[in-house]
């Protein structure tokens, strides 16, 4: 089943994808992991899942973009996850947005499909407890309509963190299923552990465990 018919909540995808990467050292959106530069990765998951699917980045990183795949760039310039996330919901203000961050290489479909079936349109977010310290996953999240001038107000008290706005705003949280799925990979060491798990799972076939060194 797809949410693809008119039945099924309408919501767009945004993979983000404008990061400098410091921490890892290299462009993450461009380590391919299960074969794919992850930013594809992220936004295959999400393609039968949404309505339409966008790479969210910086202009710069339009060079060498597969044109397969729909960009969104920044209009909220260096801010940040927050400006990738403002800058998707100021072009479509009636859309529901799933906002992935495209460091997440044990990001499942399932995952996404619970996220968009328990979604709750009233709220301002829907998002997963992070296994990890229990607030609010920022960068798997369905940011609604309403969220927009929730995010701006934010930014108008010089705030621009993703997860804060989610702490205090009105927020639907759900616990998951699969933590792993919300493993944030931002080092080379964070790489390791990622890697390490989908060899021990044997989530996925050979031909699609990660490649750090393509
Ligand atoms: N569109 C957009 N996405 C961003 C921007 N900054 C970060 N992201 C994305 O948001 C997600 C989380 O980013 P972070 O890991 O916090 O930051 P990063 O810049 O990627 O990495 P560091 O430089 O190591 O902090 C990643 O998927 C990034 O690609 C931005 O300015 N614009």
């Amino acid at each position: 089943m797809t949410f693809k018919d008119n039945s099924m909540p309408s919501v767009n995808g945004l993979v983000l994808a404008g990061g400098r990467s410091k921490r890892m050292g290299s462009n993450k959106d461009l380590i391919k992991w299960h074969g794919k530069e992850q930013r594809f990765f992220a936004a295959d998951l999400l393609k039968d899942l949404c309505q339409d699917v966008f790479i969210s980045c910086r202009q710069d990183q339009l060079v060498h973009f597969d044109p397969a795949y729909h960009a969104l760039t920044d209009t909220f310039l260096n801010m940040g996850p927050f400006g990738g996330i403002l800058s998707a919901l100021r072009s479509d203000r009636e859309k529901a947005w799933l906002v992935v961050a495209c460091d997440l290489p044990l990001l499942d479909e399932e995952s996404l499909r619970v996220l968009i079936e328990n979604r709750l349109p009233d709220k301002v977010a829907t998002t997963y407890e992070s296994p990890f310290d229990g607030l609010p996953e920022p960068l798997i999240t369905i940011w609604e309509p309403a969220s927009y001038p929730v995010l701006l107000r934010f930014l108008g008290e010089g705030i621009t963190c993703p997860r804060k706005v989610l702490i205090n705003a009105d927020t639907h949280m759900l616990t998951p299923r699969n933590p792993d799925a919300l493993l944030n990979v931002n080092t080379p060491e964070d790489a390791a552990v990622a890697s390490k798990i989908l060899r021990r799972g044997n989530a996925v076939p050979d031909a699609q465990k990660p490649d750090m060194n393509d």
